[in-house]
């Protein structure tokens, strides 16, 4: 019977199994597979999804990141937080700020310890994406989508589209607690204009500073949290005139807080925690 070491950790309650690549060896053919078997509740770990903490010649570690439905991702802010801590904390990495390689590209994590523990990180998530050929979206792929009117389910709706190495679309609602999350978020998802499908985000905007968040993830649906969304949030909001570029907004998510920075250089900063839940063996189900 095939088994694999695995950390269990979650960003803000956006949690994943962990396999350590360095030292475990999974079949490439069966990783979307692996994927759904984890995160089952019932059979499983239980999970949002897989990652996967490989080497690289780009940088100090590589994160690879499959949903829960076992599609795999091209980016995963709660999950840079997570791998950052476990690449210290296992002494992956000698430094506390190292380079993570990504299937988006590279981007700069910084983690923060207390008693050789690592509590916050902050991971420079690289400059937002945002023409519609970069999202991927149907439409004029040179134009952005900034407000944009959008029909879905009959009804219409103001859109706009950010990419932070995966694709996101934020809606702004005037009641956080009543966002259709459940109901709009899984058609907005597989909407074909959307040729990858897309994460879907509601934001309530609370003041210049503050946001209130929730997602439907594409390959997972809801989770508590999602870093890159949240970053997408934050994009979005300057975009739309509600936050100020250049200046640290507080997301508040269903599972924390993040601090989000669209910085005057361009890049996005994001600052949060990062938790060890369990460590064990899995024994995968042939
Ligand atoms: N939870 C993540 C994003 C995970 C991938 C996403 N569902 C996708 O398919 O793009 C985050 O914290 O960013």
């Amino acid at each position: 019977m095939t088994s694999f070491k695995f950390t269990k950790m979650h960003g803000l309650g956006n949690n994943y199994i962990y396999v350590n690549l360095f030292e475990e060896q999974l079949e490439e053919a069966k990783l979307p597979e692996i994927a759904k078997q984890v995160s089952n509740v019932y059979t499983g770990i239980g999970s949002d999804g897989l990652i996967l903490i490989c080497p690289s010649d780009k940088a100090a570690v590589k994160m690879r990141i499959f949903n829960n439905d076992g599609s795999e991702g091209k980016n995963c802010g709660n999950g840079l937080r997570c791998v950052a801590k476990y690449a210290v904390e296992h002494k992956l990495v000698k430094d506390t700020e190292f380079k993570i390689e990504t299937l988006s590209g590279l981007v700069e994590a910084k983690v923060q310890l207390k008693n050789n523990q690592v509590k916050l990180v902050t991971v420079d998530m690289g400059e937002p994406r945002l023409l519609k050929s970069q999202i991927p979206m149907a439409g004029n792929g040179n134009e952005k989508t900034i407000n944009e009117k959008m029909e879905f389910d009959g009804q219409l709706y103001e859109v706009t589209t950010v990419s932070m190495g995966n694709p996101h679309v934020i809606f702004y609602v005037d009641d956080i607690n009543q966002a259709p999350v459940t109901t709009l978020g899984p058609i907005v998802e597989k909407d074909e204009r959307f040729q990858e499908g897309v994460n879907v985000e509601f934001v309530q905007v609370v003041s210049e500073r503050e946001l209130h968040f929730r997602v439907w993830e594409r390959g997972s649906g809801v989770t508590q949290a999602c870093g890159t969304g949240a970053c997408a949030a934050v994009v979005s909001s300057v975009l739309n005139n509600y936050t100020n570029h250049g200046e640290e907004t507080t997301v508040h998510l269903a599972g924390g807080d993040l601090q989000i920075n669209w910085t005057k250089a361009g890049t996005v900063l994001m600052t949060g925690p990062a938790e060890v839940i369990c460590e064990g063996t899995y024994y995968l189900s042939e």
